[in-house]
């Protein structure tokens, strides 16, 4: 499972989440082209690299012409509605306007539909949040994990006049959040910021177990004594790393579930040469499963349906690459619920040499040692063995010493 953990060392607010997302690889170009799909005009989107306390991190700047405004509820969550951004995207972004609006509801003592938000409303607060949304769809982020958010404290001046920080509408939203101030007499959180993170995050406290792909540091505003940026840090769960330092997905023992999606595919006019590369191709780019079957079409025509098995975000990319590279016209999708063993890669000392294996459990007794077929046709290269020899002698010496193990 996909996974980002915000480091709130230094607060987080709507713009430093966008320089978050954005340098830990989110494409720009993208970004702004879902953006785009707001009814919104009259703004522009900049980025640059600065540095903050000689760590490097991208700033997101929103420039609009809009002066002060005034919206509710419903005109955010028209605006949104009225785009072409897809139904996740849209939901999302509402949810997390609608935490911002009872949490302005319960400071200013009215209801959601009466508050009228100031700057949390405005062309920028909308583009920061409705882009964050985008960004952890486009980054397939599955799962959301924070570090206890550093606040800062003193006061600050907004258009509602001179507020504490905390502003009153930001503490309300980290209600059951693990928060600190170190004397920083700064607004390390917005009301963006803290809508945004308590709508995703699952959990506030130490970084889960993970294999990290990508880190990424979003800019604050000011230069302070600490680094004013927000690290996020993208990567596969881990659910556990044992004393003995192996990695273990999925969990211990009890099947795990995931959401999918399965794409196909019949094609019955296509150079079968471009198979191979097709396959290699979609692989690279991020598809968790790729394969053929051979079926009958009408008329007669042998044919074959080409399946691909992705992330529900990934939709979009791979009926453009089918599109693209095959000459098929369309596509069947369907939701697919995977029911996964829990599994770790271990590497066994064999007389052959060094392999790694793939161990799944059930609870506590092993289910299957699948030797890894790269290191096994290593070892057949080098020791001129048959490979299905190596395979055999790989999964039984491995066997043999997990179960010692096991019963140790
Ligand atoms: O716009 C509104 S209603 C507003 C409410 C509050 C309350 O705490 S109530 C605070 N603020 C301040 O506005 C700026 C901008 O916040 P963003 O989240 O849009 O970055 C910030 O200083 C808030 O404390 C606005
Ligand atoms: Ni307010």
């Amino acid at each position: 499972m996909r996974i980002a953990y915000f480091h709130c060392f230094a607060g987080i607010s709507g713009d430093m989440t966008l320089g978050a997302l954005v340098d830990a690889g989110l494409d720009w170009e993208q970004l702004k082209s879902d953006l785009a799909k707001l009814p919104l005009t009259g703004y522009q989107l900049q980025m640059e690299k600065v540095i903050k306390q000689g760590i490097s991190g991208t700033k997101v700047h929103v420039l609009t012409e809009e002066g002060h405004v005034h919206r509710h509820l419903r005109d955010v969550q028209e605006i949104i509605s009225n785009s072409t951004l897809p139904e996740v995207v849209k939901e999302k972004s509402i949810q997390v306007f609608t935490r911002l609006a009872e949490a302005e509801a319960k400071v200013h003592q009215t209801t959601i539909e009466r508050i009228h938000f100031h700057e949390v409303g405005a062309m920028d607060a909308i583009i920061d949040i409705v882009g964050s949304v985008i960004g952890l769809w486009r980054l397939g982020i599955e799962e959301v994990y924070a570090s206890p958010v550093h606040t800062g404290t003193g006061f600050t001046e907004c258009a509602h006049g001179i507020m504490p920080v905390p502003a009153p509408a930001t503490m309300e939203l980290l209600q059951g959040v693990p928060i600190y101030s170190q004397d920083i007499e700064k607004e390390l959180v917005t009301p963006t910021g803290a809508a945004i993170i308590t709508a995703y995050c699952k959990n506030f406290g130490s970084m889960p177990p993970m294999r990290v792909d990508n880190t990424g540091y979003g800019a604050g505003e000011h230069d302070l004594v600490i680094p004013n940026l927000l690290r996020l840090t993208i990567g596969e769960k881990l659910d556990q790393v044992g004393s003995d330092g192996h990695i273990r997905y999925g969990g211990k023992g009890d099947v795990h579930q995931g959401q999918a999606l399965m794409m196909e595919a019949n094609i019955d006019d296509m150079n079968p040469e471009f198979y191979d590369y097709l396959i290699n191709k979609f692989l690279k780019a991020g598809a968790m499963d790729v394969f053929l079957r051979k079926i009958q079409m009408k008329k007669n025509r042998p044919a074959i349906v080409l399946s691909l098995l992705i992330r529900t975000h990934q939709l979009e990319t791979f009926y453009q690459q089918i599109f693209a590279e095959t000459t098929s016209i369309g596509v069947r999708v369907y939701p697919v619920t995977k029911y996964m063993l829990p599994y770790e890669i271990r590497t066994v000392q064999t007389k052959l040499g060094q392999a790694k294996v793939k161990v799944a459990r059930y609870q506590d007794s092993l289910r299957n040692v699948a030797p890894e077929y790269e290191d096994c046709r290593k070892l057949a290269e080098e020791q001129q063995i048959p490979l299905k020899e190596v395979y055999d002698i790989i999964k039984y010496e491995a066997y043999q010493q997990l179960e010692q193990k096991d019963h140790s």
